[in-house]
């Protein structure tokens, strides 16, 4: 008789969960009114009042995981401003204020900044092009940086400088993922998940290096927006048509949280987008 190899059952590891503290703004002057990214169509609008019914069900999706969310009040004439997380990058107490590529978005930058001064954050003015955590994602050792469509490599040594961590310059090369967070986000301080078709050679090969275990998302998950996710090291926060992204998460001991944004995603944003967070270390 053959001798039997004993067989080892594959150990899911115990995921841990870190209270976080999130802004947000209610899309309550949402509308798809312009084109600066592939996703939007002025001519098939958008509704306001399901956009603030999708980001009602994430906000309270929130609060039932034990997480803070702060309010940021809309202003009227910007319909993009429910996508907090293009209004700074917030780091140990510090934010790098956000400087919009384009001038429908410009008026964010200052009120964003004004709102984190008022709440005792150390504010910086940037000198250079940025949009705030949609390009920049921050992991326990250094902050993940994208350029290519709307932020500037100079701003990636701009936040590097004030924030005093290390900035890793990633090249976005596909449209439909203009912003780093349409691309990747991590999974917890140290690991990430990605879709490759979204970065230059290079930066893919940067990742493979950083991020050896990271997990791959295949490009159907990718185009609905999959990985603009929002995880606290347990939780994962993701749009709901993002199954096969969703099942790989299980698979790992995450903890799948599926939502509906099909409003918000006219105007080419997810979970992430809609999601700034406050970190004070
Ligand atoms: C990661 N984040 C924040 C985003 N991807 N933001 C969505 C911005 C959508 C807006 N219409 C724009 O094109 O700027």
């Amino acid at each position: 008789m053959e001798p039997t190899q004993p067989s080892v059952a594959p150990v899911t590891p115990e995921r841990t969960a870190l209270r976080r503290h999130y802004l947000m703004c209610r899309p309550e002057h949402f509308a798809v009114t312009y084109a600066i990214n592939p996703w939007m169509d002025p001519a098939a609008g958008a509704s306001a009042e399901k956009a603030v019914a999708q980001w009602e069900a994430l906000r309270e999706a929130y609060v039932a995981l034990g997480h803070e969310v702060s309010l940021i009040d809309p202003l009227p004439g910007l319909p993009d401003m429910v996508f907090a997380a293009n209004g700074a990058l917030v780091v140990g107490g510090r934010a790098y204020g956000a400087r919009f590529t384009f001038p429908e978005r410009a008026a964010e930058g200052p009120a964003y900044g004004e709102w984190l001064r008022a709440g005792g954050f150390d504010v910086r003015e940037p000198e250079h092009t940025n949009e705030g955590e949609g390009d920049f994602l921050t992991l326990d050792g250094l902050i993940l940086a994208g350029t290519g469509f709307r932020t500037d490599v100079a701003a990636h040594q701009e936040a590097q400088e004030f924030l005093g961590r290390p900035v890793v310059t990633l090249r976005l090369v596909d449209p439909r993922f203009y912003h780093l967070d349409t691309a990747l986000f991590p999974l917890d301080g140290n690991n990430v998940a990605y879709y490759p078709g979204a970065f230059s050679p290079g930066s893919r090969a940067v990742l493979e290096r950083l991020f050896p275990d990271a997990l791959i998302a295949s490009e159907a998950d990718a185009a609905v927006l999959g990985l603009n996710a929002v995880s606290d090291g347990r939780n994962v926060v993701l749009n709901a048509e993002a199954t096969g992204l969703a099942e790989a998460l299980a698979a790992r001991g995450f903890n799948p949280v599926p939502v509906d944004l099909t409003e918000l995603r006219k105007a080419g944003g997810g979970p992430k987008c809609c999601t700034l967070e406050l970190r004070s270390v």
